[in-house]
């Protein structure tokens, strides 16, 4: 007899959250790596790197100027000492040994001449008609940025593995680094199933309802940068189900389906997984996202994730993302929860509960309306709280809490 999975019953056959994602980890992990490909910088953001990048020049290349004003040789700079400005030295100019007795003038980002060892910025300096200035005593070392505190050339600037993000990009193109060689981005399709399913510009009849779950996925994945693809609205009818995931399975990394995936006579999607190749998990013992499904459809993986859009939108963040990230090939490790202390009182039920709420200066706010077709409650949230199953919790206790920034870091 298959175990009931209902809010009422207990929990059997509901997989906790942890072992899943071991699973899933596993999963993506022995299935091949996408091509190795070589992107300019520019187009890297959000790509993972196939191998190590080594600094080509040393950053910065020579000790210089942390600041507009007068390059010296401490030793010869007692306070209110009255130097000549022997030379005038701009970034992107090399300048001259300094003559000893004398101060040269410096800006930003220039080379130290060799005999200076500090410099002073100008709003300490005073000058004098006679072109001389008036200098106070400065420690050797003051204002110069040293010659390779950035980079070294030779040096291990981003390891196989890690995701490139803007600051990155910047920290190479700084290093002379011009491409990379980045695995190819995941390509990955979303079907949504529903014959209630309409688009936001056509108009609705009695008992149909608006896609929201496509825009949410699509967006989200172009944002982490995967190749994502709108595979369109499937009828719920299984053996055209059958049919469109046999002709998408060659062409994608993912299949991303939302909806059909319960327990109704209209929830095709497992039916049809279970035919095409191999259903390896059903049911998380968490709420909302209880009825996610995994598997292999024609050898190609796929995440039927609930159509309740709150439950697809959350199942999506704790789950594809992670398993998206171990099959793109980065060195992922999932996030862990920040405590924070709860602005209101909560009684879970048998599964996980994730609450969307904002981090406020009085503690975790919780929406309102926690169901899970309630879209508002994730427009709303800044993150999820969780609480365990079957327990109590009470304003002032601490939560695990986990900013949406953070699960897409
Ligand atoms: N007897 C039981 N019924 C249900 C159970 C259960 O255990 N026993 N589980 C409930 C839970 S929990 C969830 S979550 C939902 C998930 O069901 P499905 O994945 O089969 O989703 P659908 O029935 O197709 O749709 C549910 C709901 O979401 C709307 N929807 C679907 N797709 C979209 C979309 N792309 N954009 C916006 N809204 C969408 C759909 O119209 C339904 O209202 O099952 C419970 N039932
Ligand atoms: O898991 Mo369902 O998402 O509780 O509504």
């Amino acid at each position: 007899m298959t175990a009931c999975a209902c809010d009422v019953c207990p929990p059997q056959g509901l997989s906790p959250i942890a072992d899943v994602l071991d699973q899933l980890r596993h999963e993506a992990e022995k299935l091949p790596r996408t091509e190795v490909i070589t992107l300019p910088l520019l187009a890297a953001c959000g790509s993972v790197l196939a191998c190590h990048v080594l600094a080509q020049v040393t950053v910065p290349p020579a000790d210089n100027s942390a600041m507009d004003g007068y390059a010296v040789n401490s030793a010869q700079c007692v306070d209110g000492a009255l130097l000549p400005v022997s030379q005038r030295i701009a970034a992107g100019q090399a300048g001259t040994p300094l003559a000893s007795g004398s101060c040269a003038r410096i800006f930003t980002g220039a080379p130290i001449p060799l005999g200076a060892d500090a410099v002073i910025a100008q709003e300490q300096v005073e000058l004098l008609a006679d072109g001389r200035v008036r200098l106070p005593a400065v420690q050797p070392g003051s204002h110069i940025r040293r010659a390779g505190e950035d980079a070294q050339v030779g040096h291990v600037l981003k390891r196989a593995g890690e995701r490139l993000r803007p600051a990155d990009l910047g920290l190479l193109a700084s290093c002379g680094v011009a491409e990379v060689l980045v695995y190819r981005r995941l390509r990955v399709a979303v079907i949504s199933t529903g014959d209630e399913l309409r688009e936001p510009w056509q108009p609705l009849s009695a008992g149909q309802l608006y896609n929201s779950n496509k825009y949410v996925l699509l967006s989200q994945l172009d944002e982490l940068g995967f190749d994502a693809f709108d595979a369109g609205t499937l009828d719920d009818d299984y053996q055209r189900t059958c049919e469109r995931l046999e002709e998408l399975a060659g062409q994608f990394d993912l299949l991303i389906t939302t909806g059909g995936v319960s327990v109704g006579e209209e929830d095709h999607v497992k039916a049809a997984v279970d035919h095409l190749g191999q259903l390896l998990l059903w049911k998380l013992a968490i709420k909302p996202g209880k009825p996610l499904a995994f598997g292999y459809a024609c050898g190609t993986p796929i995440m039927a994730l609930p159509g309740n859009p709150v439950a697809a939108a959350v199942t999506f963040l704790l789950v594809v993302v992670p398993w998206l990230r171990w099959r793109q090939g980065e060195h992922y490790q999932l996030p862990t929860p920040q405590w924070l202390p709860a602005s209101f009182s909560w009684r879970a039920g048998p599964r996980r509960e994730y609450l969307r709420v904002r981090s406020e200066q009085a503690g975790l706010a919780r929406y309102a309306n926690q169901g899970s077709g309630v879209l508002s409650s994730m427009s709303w949230a800044d993150g999820l709280a969780y609480v365990e199953p079957d327990s109590q919790i009470q304003a002032g206790d601490a939560l695990p809490y986990f900013s949406f920034a953070q699960l897409l870091a």
